[in-house]
């Protein structure tokens, strides 16, 4: 076990936690880099799957990618498949020329609600002043209504409704799909909405690195009877220019900060407005105070297992709707409620102009 305070070479890919849980790897030993007491340390697989496409510090099994960086799949059976059917985006290898028709996505945004992704798909179609009909930008994914999907130009936008399982499912199948369509550079962000901890409505969050309801950077997976512990490591350059691109917007609150994710927007984020409550206010409060000395400013429902997969071409960008710290209820008139949901889209808007090289 693990000597109290001790801490491991951080480059190093371990988790600190309970030996039972992680089945990945066999537990192996390291002295600790301040006071030399051995530990054992648990291997954490790295599950992103979208190759950085500046990233000059790539670990060896991503070298294979020189020049061009192609999303990555981590499965040796797809390339034997006859035919593979992304169900529930009602697209497939045999159906769709998924090359003709993705092969250029360089940016894909992600979010929970369809009708914001559409507006954001609108927005983005505006912004980069193509010459396509807008009536023309049509939901790819029509034959479902699981998801929802646009493209404009090398934008490709996707609904993922809310929490781990519908965004997880929604991740395998867009990874397949731009792996299909042999897609190389991409770069992911999920565009949300959240609540703040400590900082004001409004303020746009950039995530540096998510972590769980217990503040540890990590993703846990059941895979089969097993649980599987991921990273939810994201890459610090993207988030800087980010933060770097929200400088050159007027009136716009942003900050770097820890994202946690819940699985339950009501008992799992500390309410007290649910159906069920077995914890008092103060309770909820200390809990929320050290989520924030941890570093957390923001609290979503999709961030961990988003980065888990996507993590080192990927970003999270949220707004926040309300300070917990203040109140649980959403009560913001519907204008700024709108207004608020704009943010992160009109920031990722300006990196993608800046990033194709459009900005004045
Ligand atoms: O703004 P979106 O992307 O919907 O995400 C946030 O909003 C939902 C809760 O209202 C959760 O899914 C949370 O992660
Ligand atoms: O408080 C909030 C607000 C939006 N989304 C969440 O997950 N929590």
């Amino acid at each position: 076990m693990l000597a109290p305070g001790c801490e491991l070479d951080p480059d190093q890919e371990v988790v600190r936690t309970r030996p039972e849980d992680y089945f990945l790897r066999p537990p192996s030993h390291a002295p600790c880099t301040a006071c030399g007491t051995v530990m054992t340390i648990h291997i954490v697989e790295r599950m992103a799957l979208v190759i950085p496409a500046s990233n000059s510090s790539m670990r060896s099994d991503r070298n294979t990618y020189v020049g061009k960086r192609f999303v990555h799949v981590k499965n040796a059976y797809l390339d034997s498949m006859d035919e593979d059917i992304l169900y529930h985006l009602d697209l497939g290898t045999k159906t769709h020329n998924l090359l003709a028709m993705f092969g250029d996505v360089k940016f894909v945004c992600v979010g929970g609600s369809p009708n914001r992704m559409k507006a954001f798909a609108l927005f983005m179609h505006k912004e980069l002043g193509l010459e396509e009909a807008e009536e023309d930008i049509k939901d790819i994914c029509a034959g479902t209504d699981r998801y929802c999907m646009y493209k404009t130009g090398p934008v490709l936008t996707i609904s993922h409704v809310m929490v781990i399982p519908s965004i997880s499912i929604m991740l395998h199948e867009l990874i397949t799909l731009l792996h299909h369509a042999r897609c190389y550079d991409v770069t992911i962000i999920r565009i949300g909405t959240s609540g703040g901890i400590g900082i004001a409505p409004g303020t746009v969050v950039i995530t540096d690195i998510a972590v769980d309801s217990f503040f540890k950077p990590r993703f846990e997976q059941v895979i089969l009877d097993n649980i599987v512990t991921r990273s939810t490591e994201l890459d610090k350059e993207l988030s800087e220019e980010l933060f770097n691109c929200s400088k050159e917007i007027p009136n716009f609150p942003t900050l770097i900060g820890h994202t946690m994710c819940t699985y339950d927007f009501y008992e799992g984020q500390g309410r007290l407005d649910g159906a069920l409550c077995s914890f008092s206010r103060d309770k909820k409060l200390d809990y929320l105070k050290r989520a924030y000395k941890a570093g957390v400013r923001n609290i979503e429902m999709e961030s961990t297992v988003f980065t888990a997969m996507c993590g080192l071409c990927a970003a999270v960008v949220c707004v926040t709707l309300l300070n917990r710290l203040d109140c649980d209820q959403i009560n913001l008139p519907h204008d700024v409620l709108v207004e608020y949901q704009q943010r992160p889209q009109l920031l990722i808007s300006n990196f993608i102009r800046r990033r194709l090289g459009l900005c004045d």
